[in-house]
């Protein structure tokens, strides 16, 4: 008997120790993480999409507009904005905004902005990208991606923060997203520039969240791989194979299923938004100093550090 009682209880020990320490792990987290989990709805809402013109901002204008949201979409050219607009109206009936701008214009853009009134959600999606080793590309193609993904960005949160801050208390949590890349969670051959503007997008918007939370803003980064778009079909006449293959190990998506992982992670207000299985994982890996509102997301995060480490250095080496 007595024996029986001793063998269950070692083996009911470290049964328990197991259970305990995720389990006291989970609590820790769910005391710590801030900010809250929080919903951002869209419908009768105002998006702000640029680049809605092409690829994946026509792709979250459409699906926007379809969910009973107020759109509006700025981009350069006005024949595709126009023919956006034709196409969105024909599949949903609704007629969305649109506003011709350079978003390296901070005129222009503020402009468009203010005729477009206040923005409950802000989707910075405007993107240009020269594929090509540093080596080979001129200045002028650098300061491009910079001006246009960065600048482009910063020009369109100063234009629209100060109306969206306003808005906020009778009208609910708000929204600031970027279109990142999974090129702006890991640098990647033939990226230099490119990259670099993405990796630019994480850093403002780590600081903006803290800047914002006390108004009722949330931030999100999405991290795209591939994704079939009008743009990536020229960028692929120029990419360099190496690039090709590097981005081929996470596959491509369709425009429409990076739009709905889009706003599923800005509707839940994440921090990151990866868009595949791959993106999760370089999501695990990068978590750095970022913020984490998913309780089984940061718990992840913890446990899988070390291996999240190995998988990174594997990627180096491959
Ligand atoms: N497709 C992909 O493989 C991936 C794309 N991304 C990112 O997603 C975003 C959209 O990409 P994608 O849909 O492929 O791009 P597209 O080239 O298909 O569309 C780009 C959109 O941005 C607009 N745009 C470009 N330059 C400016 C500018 N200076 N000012 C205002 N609007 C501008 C374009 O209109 P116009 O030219 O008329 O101005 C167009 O509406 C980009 O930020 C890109 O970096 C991230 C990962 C993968
Ligand atoms: C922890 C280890 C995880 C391993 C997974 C690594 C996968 C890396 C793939 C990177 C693909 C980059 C695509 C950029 C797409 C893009 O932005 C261009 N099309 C321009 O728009």
């Amino acid at each position: 008997m007595a024996t029986l009682s001793l063998l269950s209880l070692l083996l009911l020990l470290p049964l328990s120790l197991l259970l305990l320490l995720p389990l006291s792990l989970l609590f820790l987290l769910h005391l710590i993480l801030r900010p809250r989990p929080v919903k951002i709805p869209i419908k009768d809402r105002h998006v702000f999409i640029t680049g809605g013109s092409s690829g994946i901002g026509l792709a979250m204008a459409h699906q926007a507009a379809s969910q009973g949201a107020r759109v509006s979409i700025l981009a350069r050219g006005r024949d595709k904005l126009e023919e956006a607009q034709r196409e969105i109206r024909l599949a949903t009936g609704i007629d969305v905004a649109v506003f011709s701008a350079d978003a390296r214009d901070f005129e222009a853009v503020k402009a468009a902005v203010e005729e477009a009134g206040p923005i409950d959600v802000l989707v910075c999606n405007q993107g240009v990208f020269v594929p090509s080793e540093l080596e080979n590309q001129e200045m002028e193609e650098v300061k491009f991606m910079i001006d246009v993904n960065l600048i482009g960005t910063f020009h369109l949160v100063k234009a629209a923060l100060d109306g969206m801050k306003k808005n906020r208390r009778e009208s609910g949590p708000g929204s600031i997203a970027f279109m990142s890349s999974q090129a702006g969670q890991v640098g990647i051959y033939g990226y230099t520039a490119y990259s670099a503007s993405k990796f630019g997008l994480r850093g403002m918007a780590e600081s903006l969240q803290q800047e914002v939370i006390a108004d009722n803003i949330h931030v999100s980064l999405i991290f795209p791989p591939d994704t079939e778009t009008p743009g990536l079909a020229e960028e692929e006449k120029k990419r360099p194979q190496l690039t090709n293959i590097i981005a081929a190990s996470s596959g491509a998506m369709k425009a429409d299923e990076v739009a709905k992982k889009a706003f599923d992670g800005i509707k839940s207000g994440s921090f990151f938004v990866p868009c595949n299985f791959e993106g999760i994982l370089l999501a695990i890996a990068t978590a750095g100093l970022s913020p984490q509102r998913s309780l089984w997301m940061a718990f992840v995060e913890v446990i899988a550090a070390g291996i999240a480490r190995i998988a990174a250095l594997y990627f180096q080496w491959s």
